[in-house]
């Protein structure tokens, strides 16, 4: 499913923090959207679900977000917030099956199917012997990917991810992104993920989306955007900038 956004304007607290800001994300592709903190990155992700009041056109698959009712826009996309607030005592399963919800009938109960869905997602993200485990008991990282299990078994055809990978050790970063890929390979998912690690974002990104002061400052394939002179500009850092397997970039931090 395509992701369009077209003069995308959002304000909080009466200041703008989105001006202008336009996208096409074409189905099964994964667009990543880098830019320095507090530059609007996450907001995006939360405009195009209809978390907050926008301006301008948002839809998927052609079709308005804002007219979608919940329930239909829950079957047709997913978002993995940053870190979004957990509810004290449920289970690692439990609330991985809510990314259910919006296929079990109202007042009714989730199938074998659904409960079957869960497992296998928990199975694939390395959680099924947490299955059981409390929220509140899971590390930072064991937390993030249980997040993303929610995400996943909502079986959507797009995929928001605010920054999936922050506090995950190397090993699970490339699980979770390889997890992602395979996902958007195999069943054409529309990955939009919001990413600090400018290399890792070159590495499985098709195309970069650079949001600064709320605004599109660059767009364009990863070699594209990730140039020493874009980063230095728009991020304050000073970095060597290789060419990493395939063409990709690969950023370094260069010391004074
Ligand atoms: N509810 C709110 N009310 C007022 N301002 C807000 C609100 N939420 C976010 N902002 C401001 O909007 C701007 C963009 O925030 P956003 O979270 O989208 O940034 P970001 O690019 O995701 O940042 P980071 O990389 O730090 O996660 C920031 O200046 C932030 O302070």
């Amino acid at each position: 499913m395509t992701v369009r956004v077209r003069d995308l304007d959002v304000s909080l607290g009466g200041r703008p923090v989105l001006q202008g800001v336009s996208l096409d994300v074409p189905a099964g592709s994964w667009t990543a959207v880098i830019g320095p903190n507090g530059a609007g990155k996450s907001t995006l992700l939360r405009a195009v679900l209809g978390l907050v009041a926008s301006h301008g056109e948002i839809s998927v698959a052609g079709r308005d977000v804002q007219s979608l009712k919940p329930r239909q826009r829950a079957r047709m996309v997913a978002y993995a917030a940053q870190s979004p607030n957990l509810p004290v005592g449920m289970t690692v399963f439990d609330y991985t099956l809510l990314g259910r919800s919006p296929y079990i009938p109202h007042l009714g109960r989730e199938s074998a199917r659904d409960r079957a869905i869960t497992a296998e997602v928990l199975d694939r993200l390395d959680l099924a012997s947490f299955a059981s485990r409390p929220l509140d008991e899971l590390s930072g990282g064991e937390r993030q990917r249980v997040v993303l299990a929610r995400a996943l078994a909502q079986q959507t055809s797009v995929l928001l991810l605010d920054e999936p990978t922050t506090a995950l050790d190397i090993g699970h970063q490339q699980q979770v992104m390889e997890l992602v890929d395979q996902l958007r390979l195999s069943d054409g998912l529309t990955v939009v993920t919001t990413i600090h690690d400018l290399t890792l974002a070159g590495q499985y990104a098709d195309a970069l989306v650079l949001i600064a002061g709320g605004r599109v400052a660059a767009a364009g394939t990863p070699a594209r955007v990730l140039t020493r002179g874009t980063v230095e500009r728009h991020f304050d850092a000073r970095v060597h900038v290789a060419t990493g397997p395939g063409g990709r970039p690969v950023l370094s931090l260069e010391r004074p």
